[in-house]
């Protein structure tokens, strides 16, 4: 599968709590690709939690940090690459997203809420009502997802490995789309 995309990166997208980072390091192995998490170069790189960059630069800021981090990590071939839940709000990180193939983790409401409940690394969720800001997030958002070149349904049941396996079977599908293209 590697030899059929070429080098050609894999980028994950979808709402927090979707699994890219979970399923991305197991796409990863199965592809014998390096794994990046745009998240997590964000926070290394700047010695600052995501909470943090929120708090003390402002969203907008963070938009900007991301799209760098992307545009750097673009140059690079043989990446699984796990974004933030927003990368797909600029318009210009497109054309860096569609260097590779891309991924969509769609995911119900209710799932993602269930996973992220405890959690409070998630700025956008320190909301009086999660759920529902979760939702809105999703609703403005599925339009932008929805042009991932492949769309994984994720169900309650499913295992991060059955999810990872789901994607590489998905994948010789999309390839043929570009070839006949
Ligand atoms: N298939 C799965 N089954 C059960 N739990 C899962 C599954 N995939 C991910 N999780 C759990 O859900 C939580 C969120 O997963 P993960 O951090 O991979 O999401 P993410 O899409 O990277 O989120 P973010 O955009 O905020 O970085 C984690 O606690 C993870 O262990
Ligand atoms: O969905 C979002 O906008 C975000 C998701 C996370 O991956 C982080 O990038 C940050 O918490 C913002
Ligand atoms: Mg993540």
């Amino acid at each position: 599968m590697s030899r059929l995309l070429k080098g050609v990166n894999l980028y994950l997208i979808g709402m927090m709590g979707a699994g890219k980072t979970t399923v991305g390091k197991l796409l990863a192995n199965h592809l014998s690709y390096k794994f990046l998490d745009t998240d997590d170069i964000i926070t290394q790189s700047t010695g600052r939690s995501i909470n943090q960059l929120f708090a003390e630069e402002g969203e907008v800021a963070f938009r900007q940090l991301e799209s760098n981090v992307l545009a750097q990590v673009c140059a690079y071939t043989q990446l699984t690459v796990a974004t933030g839940g927003g990368i797909v709000l600029e318009r210009q990180n497109w054309s860096y997203l569609h260097h590779g193939l891309v991924v969509w983790l769609d995911v119900p409401v209710q799932l993602l809420y269930t996973r992220l409940a405890e959690d409070r690394t998630r700025p956008l969720l320190q909301d009086s009502d999660p759920q529902e800001k979760l939702r809105s997030l999703l609703e403005q958002r599925t339009p932008l997802y929805s042009q991932a070149d492949l769309k994984i349904t994720v169900t309650e049941e499913q295992t991060a490995e059955e999810i990872a396996n789901k994607v590489m079977e998905g994948i010789p599908g999309v390839l043929k789309q570009e070839l006949a293209k």
